[in-house]
């Protein structure tokens, strides 16, 4: 414990973590107080199956050691859901709102508190941090909007009669969390479920388990009832508690697609709606008569952003011949100047990957691409920064590979690092029948000065979220989610309330009834 005066000076949520005074620098960020959230407070976990370690990728130093829950554990925090459903569910949408953007303001005041904290236990740069808290505030506060207006129809039948519907929640929801957007996805999947009457219980991924708590303490300070939003932290045995468990009503998960597979196995068991927001190999198509300049920056968006750890990266990047050498020598340019290191210092631009383990199979997807034939242009190796603290983190260069072909594994799988493919085309039939030669189908791409070829192009597309002259932007106000192996279900936009809600017939007879018996 910190003297009082020191903890007095901390930032409110730093404070509640239990942080050391220096805590928001690289290098000293510890959590000390528990992670586990229920019933509006932070918990000890009642039981436990094991414990887990959270890292600082940027210095790989333990900043956190937890139990993970077990069924004890589990059971309570949906117990303490169901209770704060009874109540929040006779809320009306426009109260239910009024608390969601209490919340959204709270996050925006605590944003720099929030990244900041984000930025050390997932690696990403402090800048796109902040642009994650950015989207995650608008979610709630889009949510919050549409609250008030979520309501059934009234449909007249014969001789007076008629029937009505409502939209109702469906109860207690888990979501289950990857690590490369902690904050985001938490707060992408609580908001609906929240505006739309439900509780959640989250389960954040092991390497990330700090900053949903954040988010929970900010729900409870904006005025929602104990339990509303509870946190349970570990790996895949609790996720498969939260997801057998008979009182929960639905399963958000964000993940690779073997889990995906398992959480929808389960689910099935137990007859309950899934989302399910999975992995891509998604196609960046730039024809030669595009912007060069905006093709080159959306290739670097499309691939680097979060160490190139994101689900939609456009990591296949066709490019067409007459463009190819200059396309590919810009790309290259860039790709190089990109600023690496500390992550929480304004210059960086890239910081390290979330763990070893996963740095030595991305390195070891450049090795193997090599064998295969790629050339590596730039980037692929370890990178070892100056400063000392950051020697022992999980840096690697950007990695741009060319003399690609389809075929190769570099190609066809998913490597959530940064590593771009570049693979030539001559025309769009040959592009079309190439970009949709996968298995998955989250993200698409195309950069054309052509209004009618991008139209026409993605509408031939195999891929949930297309963009046009631009990659990687995400306003919440539009749904996001996959095709085929990606996934189904949505987030964000105005369709997701159908995901978190389910609806009533009422049918009303006004006269007598008319009985066949
Ligand atoms: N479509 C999307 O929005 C996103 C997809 N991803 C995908 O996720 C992968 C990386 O994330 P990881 O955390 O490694 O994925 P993962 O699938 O291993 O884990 C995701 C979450 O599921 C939990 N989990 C693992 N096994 C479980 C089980 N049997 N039952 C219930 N829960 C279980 C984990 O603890 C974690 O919270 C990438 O390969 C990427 O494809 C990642 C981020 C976003
Ligand atoms: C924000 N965005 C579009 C870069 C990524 C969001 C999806 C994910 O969780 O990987």
């Amino acid at each position: 414990m910190l003297p009082r005066a020191g903890r007095a000076a901390l930032p409110p949520l730093l404070r509640a973590l239990g942080a050391a005074p220096a805590a928001m620098s690289t290098g000293s960020f510890v959590v000390s107080q528990p992670l586990n959230y229920r019933g509006g407070a932070r918990v000890q976990p009642a039981d436990a199956s094991g414990s887990e370690t959270a890292f600082e990728p940027a210095t790989g130093r333990v900043i956190a050691t937890f139990a993970c829950s077990g069924e004890k554990e589990v059971h309570l925090a949906v117990q303490d859901a169901k209770a704060a459903f009874k109540i929040w569910r006779q809320k009306s949408g426009l109260e239910r709102g009024r608390i969601l953007l209490e919340a959204a303001r709270i996050i925006r005041e605590r944003k720099e508190e929030i990244a900041t904290v984000e930025t050390i236990n997932n690696g990403k740069s402090i800048l796109e941090a902040r642009l994650d808290i950015d989207t995650s505030w608008q979610c709630l506060e889009y949510y919050a909007g549409l609250a008030g207006s979520m309501a059934g129809e009234h449909i007249q039948l014969p001789g007076g009669s008629f029937g009505y519907t409502r939209r109702e929640p469906l109860g207690v929801c888990v979501g289950i969390g990857a690590w490369n957007y902690p904050f985001q996805i938490a707060s992408w999947k609580s908001a609906p479920a929240l505006a739309c009457g439900n509780a959640m219980v989250f389960k954040p991924s092991p390497f990330t388990p700090v900053s949903a708590l954040l988010l929970a303490e900010i729900y409870t300070e904006a005025g929602a009832p104990p339990g509303l939003f509870n946190v349970v932290q570990g790996g895949a045995a609790t996720g498969q508690l939260l997801c057998e468990h008979r009182d929960v009503a639905k399963v958000s998960f964000t993940g690779s697609v073997p889990t995906g597979t398992k959480i929808m196995e389960m689910s099935a068991k137990g007859i309950k709606p899934v989302t399910l927001e999975l992995g891509g190999k998604s196609p960046l198509i730039i024809f030669a008569d595009c912007n060069l300049e905006n093709a080159v920056k959306g290739a670097l968006m499309a691939n680097f952003l979060t160490q190139g750890e994101v689900c939609c990266n456009g990591t296949r990047v066709f490019v067409q011949k007459e463009i190819l050498d200059k396309f590919t020598e810009q790309v290259v340019q860039q790709t190089k100047r990109i600023k690496i290191g500390d992550p929480l210092l304004e210059g960086t631009r890239m910081g390290p990957l979330i763990n070893r383990p996963h740095l030595e199979r991305v390195l070891g997807f450049v090795k193997v691409a090599k064998e295969q034939g790629a050339k590596v242009l730039c980037g692929g190796d370890l990178y070892v920064p100056e400063d000392p603290k950051l020697k022992d983190g999980y840096f690697m260069r950007p990695c741009v590979l060319s003399d690609c072909r389809d075929d190769m594994t570099c190609v066809k799988e998913e490597i959530f690092g940064p590593v771009m493919s570049i693979l030539p085309f001559d025309t769009e039939e040959e592009v079309l029948e190439r970009a949709n030669n996968t298995s998955f189908g989250l993200a698409a791409g195309v950069f054309t000065r052509d209004l009618q070829r991008a139209h026409r192009v993605v509408a031939e597309l195999q891929a949930g979220v297309c963009f046009i002259n631009n990659y990687n932007v995400s306003p919440v106000e539009l749904p996001f989610g996959g095709y085929k192996k990606s996934g189904f279900g949505r987030e964000n936009g105005r369709v997701t309330i159908e995901y978190y809600s389910q609806l009533k017939t009422v049918c009303v007879e006004m006269g007598d009834v008319e009985s066949a018996f």
